[in-house]
């Protein structure tokens, strides 16, 4: 499997009669962090399912950690964060990251760390139903750093969070990559991009980029990330 966390190999996927995923191939190097962008509707979500393993596919292959995805042996190697908070509204913070833990296996002396890192350790006895938006993303970003995994599946996992959150969850992204995590982090916002050590694009379910950001900015002859994504974007459609 080389040194790739992630293989994906000729995959299609049809949601709702039609075709999302017409056919996509990649691979994700291990130790690293990839940003998914693309628009609303492009199948960023559809792809992350994918390989998370709860994606009903029509063909192809998904790969994770040497493994088909969703099988039970990367079930606590893979922590997957949807955009959907899944905590329990009527634990505390706390209760709910014991429970996680032990869902997965992993020590509880993990906790006071993680909750450090997400900056919820002063409401960790707040009921999650107390809780706003932007802290219960932060706290089911917790459940899954409690369970340690190898391969972090982060679906838009800083909206609606203060650029000083977002800026230390990235900070927090890179921590996780440089000891040994690989991380697959979607966005909307091109500047999050240029925190990545690479990015794919989406359009209509299709790759139509894979670089680096500075290999996105050297291709499109712009030093806007933005700019450069529109225009790849109108280079394909031509
Ligand atoms: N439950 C569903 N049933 C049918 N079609 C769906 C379902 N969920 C998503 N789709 C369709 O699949 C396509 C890709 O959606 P997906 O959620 O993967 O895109 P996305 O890039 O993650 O979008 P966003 O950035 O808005 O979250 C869209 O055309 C969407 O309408």
């Amino acid at each position: 499997m080389m040194n790739n966390s992630v293989e994906v190999a000729g995959l299609v996927v049809r949601r709702g009669g039609t075709t999302v995923l017409p056919g996509l191939d990649l691979a994700i190097t291990a130790g690293s962090i990839t940003g998914l962008l693309g628009p609303s509707g492009s199948g960023k979500t559809t792809l992350i399912r994918c390989i998370a393993g709860v994606q009903a596919v029509r063909s192809g292959t998904v790969t994770v950690l040497g493994e088909p995805a969703g099988s039970a042996a990367n079930r606590a190697r893979v922590g997957y964060v949807t955009q959907a908070s899944s905590v329990y509204p009527d634990l505390t913070i706390e209760q709910n990251l014991r429970f996680f833990a032990d869902l997965a296996g992993a020590e509880h002396d993990r906790i006071a760390e993680v909750l450090d890192a997400v900056d919820l350790a002063a409401h960790r006895r707040s009921l999650a139903d107390n809780l706003s938006g932007g802290q219960r993303t932060r706290v089911s970003l917790a459940a899954a750093l409690v369970a340690d995994p190898q391969v972090y599946l982060l679906d838009e996992p800083t909206v609606g969070l203060d650029p000083a959150l977002r800026r230390d969850l990235w900070h927090l992204f890179a921590d996780l990559a440089h000891d040994g995590a690989t991380l697959l982090v979607s966005s909307h916002v091109m500047d999050e991009a240029a925190r990545c050590d690479r990015v794919l694009l989406l359009r209509e379910g299709r790759l139509i980029a894979d670089a680096t950001p500075q290999g996105l900015r050297a291709d499109a002859g712009t030093d806007d990330l933005d700019e450069a994504f529109l225009r790849i974007a109108e280079r394909k459609a031509a």
